[in-house]
């Protein structure tokens, strides 16, 4: 699919230099294996579904060795060894390539989506462009919370019945077994989750991001411009892979399911 002259394209960054450590593999979580495939690939071929990305970067550790070989024959796709110390980092540096090298416009979108999440499909992803099209500001996939939600706080032993029952602070403010007790139940309505991909014209995103380095997504850094970010429903399959746990349930979901990446879902 090519873009008549002159308009704005549609490019990719897929941020690749973290090294899963809140998964704990030998290796780093982008290269485990996903129904036949490193789940890099499954994630670079779900984005590739869509023929009007016209072109992808992947943005790896300097010191990857691994993702040539996995990538090699995927069509529009770069390998670049520029990978940041934060995520952040990695995507700031696929932009500026992009901007550089690929001469890209201020005004082409891009499309930034983690390599943790290779359950994106294809309806997501159009969704997602034709909501966006005339959109001003751009926006990402996300979904609404459909539980209740609580707000832990930390043990208090002045509080009847808190007595500590074991258990110690895990990952990311959570525990394994936690220690934590409900101090309120928190109103829902609003409350979205982030996703990926998340799409902004160039030059905006790229300015945001150096403009806000202590952001953990491309929303969070548009957001501090002053900026609302649209917010488009997306899937529950294309959820990030982060534990161990979500690697099995990942790993089920693409086996139950014979669908190339990218392609829709029956379910
Ligand atoms: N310095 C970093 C850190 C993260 N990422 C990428 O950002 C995405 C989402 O990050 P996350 O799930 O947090 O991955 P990791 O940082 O690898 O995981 P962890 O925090 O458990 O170490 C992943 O595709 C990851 O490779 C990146 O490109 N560069
Ligand atoms: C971008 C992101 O995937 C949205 O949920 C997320 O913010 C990145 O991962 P992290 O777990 O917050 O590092």
């Amino acid at each position: 699919m090519t873009t008549p002259a002159g308009a704005p394209r549609c490019l990719a960054v897929m941020p690749a230099g973290g090294t899963g450590s809140r998964l704990g593999a030998t290796l780093p979580k982008q290269y485990l294996e996903l129904a036949g495939e490193p789940m890099i690939a499954r994630a670079a071929r779900a984005l590739l579904a869509a023929p009007w990305i016209e072109q992808l970067v992947v943005v790896v550790a300097a010191d990857d060795a691994r993702a040539a070989g996995v990538l090699a024959g995927l069509p529009r796709t770069t390998v670049l060894g520029e990978g940041g110390a934060t995520r952040r980092d990695t995507v700031l540096a696929g932009l500026r390539w992009l901007a550089g090298a690929r001469e890209a416009s201020p005004d082409d979108w891009v499309l930034v989506h983690d390599a943790a999440r290779p359950g994106l499909d294809r309806p997501s992803l159009e969704r997602l462009r034709e909501s966006l099209a005339a959109d001003p500001v751009g926006g990402l996939l996300a979904l609404p919370v459909s539980d209740t939600v609580k707000r832990g706080a930390p043990h208090d032993p002045a509080r009847p019945g808190d007595a500590r029952q074991g258990g110690q602070a895990g990952q990311g403010g959570h525990a394994e077994a936690s220690a934590a007790r409900v101090a309120q139940t928190v109103p829902r309505e609003a409350l979205w989750l982030a996703q990926t991909p998340q799409m902004f014209r160039l030059g905006r995103l790229l300015g945001a991001l150096e403009r806000f380095p202590d952001v953990t997504d491309e929303s969070a850094a548009i957001e501090l411009t002053g900026l609302a970010p649209k917010l488009v429903t997306g899937s529950r399959a294309n959820f990030k892979v982060t534990t161990a746990e979500d690697l099995d349930l990942m790993r089920r979901l693409l086996a139950a399911e014979s669908v190339p990446p990218g392609e829709a879902r029956t379910r």
